[in-house]
Formats: structure tokens, C-alpha cells, sequence
């Protein structure tokens, strides 16, 4: 029987679900498998499970950091073989969505959202599904997904491991339509290797080297990574690091392996900006350069892509590239705009963009009482004051080591905190409260404010030295009414608050508007539409009654019109099943017939 033959697969599911088997060499034999594990977790192959509704996974940190080190890749893969009916997205290991890249339109697989599980006992076989089992690649179309639902899907997913060779999730791309699977294929290899090496970035207390026979291979994704710790033990390598030092890839690495083992010269032999040819101990030599010795440009930097979160705005954009490369030089930026603009966002995406699997730790200056800001900065030994913690505790800035300090509000820091600040970011050593031993630090710093600055100099409120010190680059966020993509923003806080369409009459409301508070203000503004309209249903002017509306009168008949038709178009999407529209859309069955009827 031929896969493609839809009628006789339909009486194979019949039969399958009746507890006969598979016809011999329908699937292959880890697809088939995956048929008899979705069959004995319950699932008829006539469930629907795409749409409806699910419960969101919490995130946990380190699926964030999966999901920052896949955003990237996803993103860029986006713009070869994305469109409307296709969704990339990367799974943990439980299969939970930790981040996805949809159409801004809504489509048939929008509901493949950030949090929802997609698990084999979710939604049966499919890529990612046999990827997780099988941790190797699979391409999965048409009648070989269990569910009938998926039988025009086509579906591609390789595995991601992690840094010590464990698997730790998977990419995918789904979508209703034809892409040329070898090429989607090869794409999401080089994207799942690229991704492997961001993780990398997470062990901030290792020497990380990268090796390649060929120095123009170092900084893709072709690179061999080691890492050492700090007495030059081996952490981990990934697979063509291993190749390159000859370690067995399925034996269980050796604790007594470390740097002696594979170089011929010490650590101090690699430089940080650039390849040098070194010696290893079989005779032959490796291109290697190192990723992580304090204070240095990282090649990691290679790897960048424009982040999108700070927003499709061609100024910021332009800003955001030219500050990226002033930061992975580790020159402090410094960023100014009115409250709510996105500096935090910003600086989120700096970081994100050299290091996503370093520490980010933001400072709000204002927000911590001034009589703690010298312990939460700096931290402290144990009795330093009434209150302290057994064993003392590290400071802020102490937690950043390796990664991003945001110092947030810095307008606000106390004048006589600035000077040990000062001191901390020229000597990159840390002294806790009630101590003279010194860390050393070795921290990008990030500032933000909504002040002039240079007024607080003026006034004495704020040390020029620091400023200088801090104000490597600087960059103005623009305000959300010069922004050129408010509409792209409006999109997406609509999605993030999982909302319907909104009718062009709100969009053009929303546009209007001066907006003080920014996208902070516009954020609660769209939350409270959300709410107001019901989740996944159309957003109308009516729905923002904080908002100044236009005098004119509107045309409430063809506002009702445009959300009688968005509910027609998700009734015929759900093959006229109200019940699925009804979930599909998050509301009461009653409220589709009320709304269809138009009220
Ligand atoms: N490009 C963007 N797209 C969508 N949401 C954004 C974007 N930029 C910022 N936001 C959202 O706007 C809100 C405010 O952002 P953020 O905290 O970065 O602003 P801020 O300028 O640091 O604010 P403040 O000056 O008050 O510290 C956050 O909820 C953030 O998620």
C-alpha cells in the first residue's frame, strides 16, 4: 500500500486502531513505532488536537536559554522558508514549544504557541515527536503523521544537544505545503549546530576554545568547541571537537582527560581575537582561538544575527547593529529614552545577540532603598550587619561575571556608591561589604536612563568620571510615536496576549494616540482589549474605553460585519464544527451563535 493512498490509509488507521497491525514496510520502522506508543497513550487517529484549547508549561530558565540560543536561527530560517501556514519553532525535551516564529496573520498552525506541549501523547507521531525519541533527524509528511488532522502537513525536525552531548531538545518546521525537504533539512542541521554552540556561552567559568583545521571556520557553526574550568580540567566538546582531539564520541568521557592531554603548549598559547595555528600532542596542528578569557572581543559575536526583539524599526535597527559591535568589543553602552520605550528589551537583545546563555543581570537603581544598594550591588560577608545572611552572599554585580550587567535608572544611584562603582568597573575587581579579599569581575556593562545626564552632572548629582566611564556609545531609544514599526509592536502585544484581529478602525485609533507611557502603556492598553473582546476574537475601537476616540461617528454595522466574518472564517476553518471554533477561539459556544446572528 502506498503512503500517499488516502482512502486505503484511512482503513489502515481503522484497523490499526482496532488493534491490527501496520502493513509491512508502510513507514518506517521508528515511525511505525511511534504509531504503537501514540495508539497505547489513547489517542485515535480521528482526535483533534491542533486547535482547542490547551494548557500552557511554565518555561523554566534553562528552556529560556534554549529558547534565546534557538531564536536566531529560527528567525533567520524564517526568511528562507517561512510564510502563512508554516510555524518554526524549538521544543525541550518534553516536547513543550520554547520558542516559535509564526506568520503575523493568524493561520492553521498559529496555535503552535510558545508554552503549549506537542508531545507524542499530545498530537501523536510527528517530526519533532520521533526526533525526541530517536534523537536523530526525521522528515515526516502527509499520512505518515498518526493524527488524520496532520495528513496535509509536511514536517522536518533535528535534534539540539547540549554541551555535554545530551540531548536537550529539537528544531521543527510544519506547515501545510511542499518545501524541498533535503534542503530544509541541511538548513536545520546548520541552525540545531549553531545553536550548540550558544550554549556553549553558558559555562561562564570555562575556557572555551575553538578549534578548526580551517581558520576560516571558526565563528560558524562548523567550529569544534572544548572547554576547560579553571585548572584546565576537560568540561565538555561538541561532536567535531571531539573529532579534531580524537576523543571516542560514545565512550564516556575520561575525568582524567585535560588541557596537557590534547595541546603540546599551555592555555595561554591561544589568543582571544583572532586564530593561531597550534601544536597538538599527535603532531598534527588545529586552528584555535579562545572564547572566553576575561576582558576580550569574543568570536562568539560570529554568530550574531540583528536581534528582532528590539522591533523592525529601521533607525533602531541601524542602532542596534552599530551598538552590537561596540558591545561585543565589551564598550560600555550606554541607553537613553523616555520610560517604556524597551531599553531593558534593547539591552536584553545586546546580550542575547554575543552571549545568550551568560548571565543577564539587571539593577533597577531606583527601585532597590538606598541603605541596600551597596550590599545587593557589591554583596557581603557573613555579620557585616543585622540581618546578614549566614556564609555572606555575592553581589549583583559579582553574579554577573561572565555575562551582562544592565544598570538600569543609574540617574538615580546614589552619589556616593558611584565612586566604589567607578572603581569596581576600572580595577574589574570586586570587594564585598566587610571584607578586603578581592573577585575579580569580568562584566559587559549596560546603562539606562530617562534622565539628562549631563544636567545631573551640572548639578553635581552624578560623577563625570562615571559618565565617561559608562558612555562608551550611546544610543536614543525613540519614543513609540517616532517609531516606524508601531503597527509590527501593536501585532505583537496583541499575539503575546493571545488576541484576535484587530479591525483596521482600533488599528487606526491605536495609531492616533500620543502614547507618554510608550509600549508599556500601549501593552496594557491591548491586554485590557484582549480581555475586553475575548480571547482570539476581533478587537474593535470599543474595546480601548481609556482612549480618546475620533468625533466622527463609526460605522458600528461594518465593525460588526468585519468580526462576523473573522468568527465565519475560523467557523469554515473548523469545517463549520462550532463546538472547535468555540474552543479554537476561546469563548462560549453561545457567544459564536450570538455573534454570527449579529446580535
Ligand atoms: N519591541 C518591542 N516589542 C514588543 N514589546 C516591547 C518591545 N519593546 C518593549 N516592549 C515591552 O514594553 C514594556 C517596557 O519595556 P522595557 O521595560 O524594556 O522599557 P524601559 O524603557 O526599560 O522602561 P523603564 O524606563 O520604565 O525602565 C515591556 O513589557 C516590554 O516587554
Amino acid at each position: 500500500m502506498n503512503i500517499r493512498d488516502m482512502h486505503g490509509l484511512d482503513e489502515v488507521r481503522r484497523r490499526f486502531l482496532d488493534g491490527h497491525s501496520l502493513p509491512a514496510d508502510l513507514l518506517p520502522p521508528a515511525v511505525a513505532s511511534s504509531w504503537e506508543r501514540s495508539r497505547k497513550a489513547g489517542l485515535s487517529p480521528w482526535d483533534k488536537r491542533l486547535s482547542g484549547r490547551w494548557r500552557a508549561h511554565e518555561l523554566s530558565s534553562s528552556d529560556s536559554r534554549l529558547a534565546a540560543c534557538a531564536q536566531p536561527e529560527l528567525d533567520r530560517l524564517w526568511g528562507i522558508f517561512g510564510g502563512q501556514d508554516w510555524a518554526l519553532f524549538c521544543v525541550n525535551l518534553e516536547g513543550v514549544i520554547v520558542y516559535a516564529k509564526h506568520a503575523s496573520q493568524p493561520d492553521t498552525v498559529d496555535s503552535l504557541k510558545v508554552g503549549k506541549r506537542v508531545n507524542e501523547v499530545d498530537i501523536g507521531t510527528t517530526a519533532p515527536s520521533c526526533t525526541l525519541h530517536e534523537q536523530q533527524p526525521f522528515i515526516v509528511c502527509g499520512g505518515m503523521h498518526y493524527l488524520k488532522e496532520f495528513e496535509n502537513f509536511f514536517c522536518v525536525s533535528v535534534p539540539v544537544f547540549g554541551v555535554r552531548g545530551e540531548l536537550v531538545g529539537a528544531i521543527d518546521i510544519t506547515g501545510i505545503g511542499q518545501r524541498n525537504a533535503t534542503a530544509v533539512l541541511e538548513q536545520l542541521k546548520i541552525a540545531s549546530m549553531a545553536i550548540e554552540s550558544r550554549l556553549y556561552s553558558g559555562l561562564v567559568d570555562c575556557q572555551i576554545v575553538a578549534l578548526q583545521f580551517d581558520a576560516r571556520l571558526i565563528g560558524t557553526p562548523f567550529q569544534g568547541l572544548v572547554a576547560f574550568d579553571q585548572n584546565g580540567r576537560f568540561c565538555a566538546a561538541n561532536k567535531v571537537a571531539k573529532k579534531i582531539l580524537g576523543i571516542d564520541a560514545s565512550a564516556p568521557v575520561e575525568s582524567s582527560l585535560d588541557w596537557d592531554s590534547f595541546f603540546e603548549r599551555g592555555p595561554q598559547s591561544i589568543v582571544v581575537n583572532s586564530p593561531s595555528l597550534i601544536a597538538l600532542n599527535d603532531g598534527s596542528s588545529v586552528y584555535a582561538q579562545s572564547l572566553s578569557l576575561p576582558g576580550g572581543a569574543q568570536p562568539a559575536a560570529r554568530l550574531r544575527h540583528t536581534s528582532p526583539g528590539v522591533g523592525h524599526d529601521p533607525a533602531l535597527n541601524q542602532q542596534f547593529n552599530m551598538a552590537s559591535k561596540a558591545f561585543a568589543a565589551s564598550i560600555p553602552v550606554i541607553l537613553q529614552g523616555e520610560t517604556g520605550t524597551g531599553k531593558e528589551v534593547f539591552a536584553r537583545a545586546l546580550h542575547d545577540s554575543l552571549n545568550p546563555g551568560a548571565p543577564f543581570i539587571a539593577i533597577n537603581c531606583s527601585a532597590i532603598p538606598e541603605n541596600l544598594i551597596e550590599s545587593e550591588l557589591f554583596g557581603y560577608v557573613e555579620g557585616t550587619f543585622t540581618g546578614a545572611r549566614r556564609g555572606g552572599a555575592k553581589g549583583r554585580i559579582e553574579e554577573a561575571h561572565g555575562g551582562t550587567l544592565l544598570l538600569d535608572e543609574i540617574g538615580d544611584m546614589p552619589f556616593n556608591l558611584q565612586t566604589r562603582l567607578l572603581r569596581v568597573l576600572q580595577e574589574r575587581e570586586v570587594t564585598r561589604l566587610g571584607s578586603s579579599e578581592r573577585h575579580p569581575v569580568d562584566v559587559r556593562v549596560i546603562s539606562a536612563t530617562h534622565c539628562d545626564i549631563h544636567k545631573l552632572i551640572e548639578e553635581h548629582r552624578f560623577r563625570e568620571d562615571l559618565f565617561y566611564r559608562l558612555n562608551g556609545m550611546q544610543v536614543r531609544i525613540p519614543a513609540l510615536r517616532q517609531r516606524q514599526d508601531m503597527e509590527d509592536i501593536i501585532t505583537k502585544l496583541t499575539q503575546r496576549y493571545q488576541g484576535g484581529a484587530i479591525h483596521p478602525a482600533a488599528l487606526e485609533l491605536l495609531k492616533n494616540q500620543e502614547w507618554r507611557g510608550n509600549i508599556r502603556q500601549l501593552e496594557q492598553v491591548i491586554r485590557l482589549a484582549v480581555a475586553l473582546a475575548g480571547a482570539g476574537l476581533v478587537i474593535l475601537p470599543e474595546h480601548f474605553p481609556g482612549l480618546e476616540q475620533p468625533d466622527e461617528k463609526r460605522d458600528e454595522k461594518s465593525l460588526k460585519e468585519f468580526e462576523r466574518k473573522k468568527i465565519q472564517d475560523a467557523l469554515d476553518a473548523n469545517g463549520g464544527n462550532v463546538k472547535a471554533t468555540a474552543q479554537q477561539l476561546g469563548v462560549a459556544r453561545g457567544t459564536i451563535y450570538r455573534k454570527l446572528k449579529m446580535e
